[in-house]
């Protein structure tokens, strides 16, 4: 049987740690078992029950405070998910082994770590070798997304997550329930969904003041567009079907539910075999 995570990834205060605990409300909800770890080091409050946390493991703070490390607080966080990524046996002894598992890992806001440093991918590359199936979830918070340049940060954060770590990606806007429809950014932000990045560079090329940087800006535009690289789903915590289409969208590019039983289709109601049609449809139009 195969098992099946989302790695919840994203920047800093996107809304990881509320997107999975909303899942979970949902979970029980719909009656689906779905668990969370914590993968964030330098968490101190998240509101959902957890089945591991990685700060049994190792804590920022206390590797902070070793005087021969000597770290910051992103060094710090660097070294901890490296010493997490040598020893992905404490996770394996977390995660047990129960069927049809599905887990949600909420990951740290350091960009680093989906860009260039190689500790996700061994994530991945690990889980895949427990029989998971990954999908990466990445958020991106809507309230940044009200400019054309931030948007197109927004997007290739999104796309080094993808191009890094190899597995099908969801991306999502985050708090859209803080967006109301007077607000005049509401409109941008549904543009942004599922975005035409040309038209995009030329309504809004007031803000993209370089001209050098424009033509650079415009390729990039031009790629993303090409190969429609990046579109994102709205996540608003307060709605519930909203909720649901994300989870059916991460649930079908994991295949999530193709191994359970199939159910036969209701048999419809037989009509009666002496139903006039002449007759219904002159009923209508005299009517
Ligand atoms: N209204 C609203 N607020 C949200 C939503 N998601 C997150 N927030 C708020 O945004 C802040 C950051 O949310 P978190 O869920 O902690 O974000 P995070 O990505 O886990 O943050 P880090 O783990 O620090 O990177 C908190 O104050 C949340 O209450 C949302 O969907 N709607
Ligand atoms: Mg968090």
């Amino acid at each position: 049987m195969p098992r099946y995570a989302q790695l919840v990834m994203g920047p800093a205060g996107s809304g990881k740690s509320t997107y999975c605990s909303t899942l979970i409300q949902h979970a029980e909800a719909i009656n689906r078992s779905v668990q969370v770890v914590n993968l964030d080091p330098a968490a101190e409050h998240f509101d959902y029950p957890v089945m591991a946390d990685i700060r049994e493991l190792i804590m920022v703070d206390d590797v902070m405070e070793d005087e021969s490390l000597r770290f910051g607080p992103n060094g710090g966080l660097v070294f901890c998910m490296e010493y997490f990524a040598n020893n992905f046996d404490w996770l394996e002894e977390s995660l047990g082994h129960v069927e049809d598992d599905y887990i949600l890992f909420d990951c740290p806001g350091q960009i680093e770590l989906y860009t260039h440093l190689p500790v996700m991918r061994q994530l991945v590359e690990q889980l895949q070798q427990w029989e998971f199936r990954v999908c990466g979830v990445f958020l991106v918070d809507s309230q940044f997304m009200v400019e054309t340049f931030k948007f197109i940060s927004g997007i290739m954060a999104a796309l080094s997550a993808m191009v890094s770590l190899e597995i099908p990606t969801v991306n999502i806007m985050s708090k859209m329930d803080l967006l109301s429809p007077k607000n005049s950014s509401f409109l941008y932000v549904y543009l942004y969904l599922d975005p035409d990045m040309y038209s995009m560079m030329e309504d809004n090329s007031v803000t993209i003041r370089s001209k050098k940087f424009k033509k650079l800006t415009k390729a990039i535009c031009g790629l993303i567009d090409d190969y429609s690289m990046v579109r994102f789903l709205p996540f608003d915590r307060t709605d519930e079907e909203g909720i649901n289409i994300v989870l059916q969208h991460i649930d079908f590019s994991i295949q999530y539910g193709e191994d359970l039983e199939f159910k036969e289709p209701k048999e419809p109601e037989e009509e009666p075999d002496n139903t006039n049609y002449d007759d219904l449809f002159q009923d209508k139009v005299e009517d």
